[in-house]
């Protein structure tokens, strides 16, 4: 088993060295699939999730037993610049609400009989300003990278990660931007107006030019936040402990971006939960190379998207490991 990283270079390694898929558990989910009571092919992509999650399982006949959802909560000094729709405040009172249970999350991760876990980072300390200097000493990036890799529980046999943290839409299209390049990342976040948009989006061009040029990891330092690098973390354990992972919004696939930049193979464990409604989640997952389950409209973060799609993962595992096969249930094959 990897050892928890404790520096950037540790969590480099810890991406280097990455466990596969189970190829004969694949294989044999995919001939149990063949002889399945339905037309082949007739579940769509239920027939490729359930294969997907037998490999990374490494059982043939697998079923979702115990989800677990983390919702990471990190501050963003960025926000004195005025990029979101809300004050920063927000993040502290919203990780109230969730531990008191009335966020959109708490019913939703009941609803996927999940176990949910809430995680706030240094919420008094927010990340430096990152247009003035960089956002997190690589140090604490690795700290917080840790928080993420510690929080994954060994038995979970599926992981949502979701986060909070107002602003954290401006740090992740700064992300995208100096990561993937181009411009028109950045979006309008928990609803941000016109004018609010176009000065967003010269902040982030501006504090992807003045950060350009690090590492994947040292880029997620310099313009990531806790949450972020945090849910980075998570998703990388999740990969040592063969535990499939659900992605969520566009904040949660920049943290997945991160992993996919040090290595191209670091996602091959995540499925894209949903599309969010946050203009530039779809070209983001588009360079993940990932289809998302649901297109909701959904624009909250929290991992909501990803815990409505532990629902279609967990129906997908019930059909193909609970349907009879032709000879059992005495049907004619085509
Ligand atoms: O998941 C998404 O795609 C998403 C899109 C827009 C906003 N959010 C949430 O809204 C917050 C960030 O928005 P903002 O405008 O403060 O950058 C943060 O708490 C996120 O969880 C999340
Ligand atoms: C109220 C509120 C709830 C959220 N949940 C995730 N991001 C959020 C942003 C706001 C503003």
């Amino acid at each position: 088993m990897f050892e928890q990283p404790h520096s950037l270079e540790g969590f480099a390694r810890a991406l280097a060295d990455l466990p596969e898929t189970d190829a004969e558990a694949v294989a044999a989910a995919r001939a149990r699939d063949a002889v399945l009571t339905k037309p082949p092919g007739a579940l769509g992509r239920l027939e490729d999730l359930a294969a997907w999650y037998a490999g990374w399982r490494g059982v043939a006949t697998p079923r979702v037993e115990r989800p677990q959802v983390i919702v990471f909560a990190g501050n963003h000094g960025v926000t004195a610049k005025g990029v979101s729709a809300f004050p920063p405040e927000v993040t502290v009172q919203m990780v109230a609400n969730f531990e008191a249970g009335g966020a959109a999350i708490n019913q939703l991760a009941l609803d996927a009989n999940a176990y949910l876990e809430v995680v706030p980072l240094a919420l008094n300390r927010p990340t430096a300003d990152f247009t003035e200097g960089p956002a997190m000493s690589p140090p604490e990036a690795a700290e917080a990278l840790a928080a993420g890799w510690q929080s994954v529980h060994e038995r979970a046999d599926l992981l949502v990660v979701g986060e909070m943290g107002i602003g954290n839409t401006t740090a992740a299209a700064a992300l995208a931007t100096a990561l993937i390049g181009g411009d028109g990342w950045a979006g309008r976040g928990t609803g941000l107006d016109d004018a609010g948009l176009s000065r967003k989006a010269e902040i982030v061009a501006e504090a992807a030019s003045r950060h350009a040029g690090l590492s994947p990891l040292d880029t997620l330092a310099a313009l990531g936040g806790r949450e972020i690098a945090a849910m980075a973390g998570a998703i990388a354990r999740a990969r040592h402990l063969r535990i499939p992972v659900v992605l969520d919004g566009f904040i949660c696939c920049a943290a997945a971006l991160v992993l996919h930049e040090v290595n191209p193979a670091a996602l091959d464990h995540c499925v894209a939960g949903h599309r969010s409604a946050e203009a530039a989640h779809a070209r983001l997952l588009e360079h993940l190379g990932k289809a998302p389950l649901l297109d909701l409209g959904l624009r909250l973060g929290e991992g909501s998207g990803a815990a409505l799609a532990i629902h279609v993962v967990r129906a997908a595992c019930a059909c193909h490991s609970g349907m009879a096969t032709f000879a059992e249930a005495g049907v004619s094959e085509g």
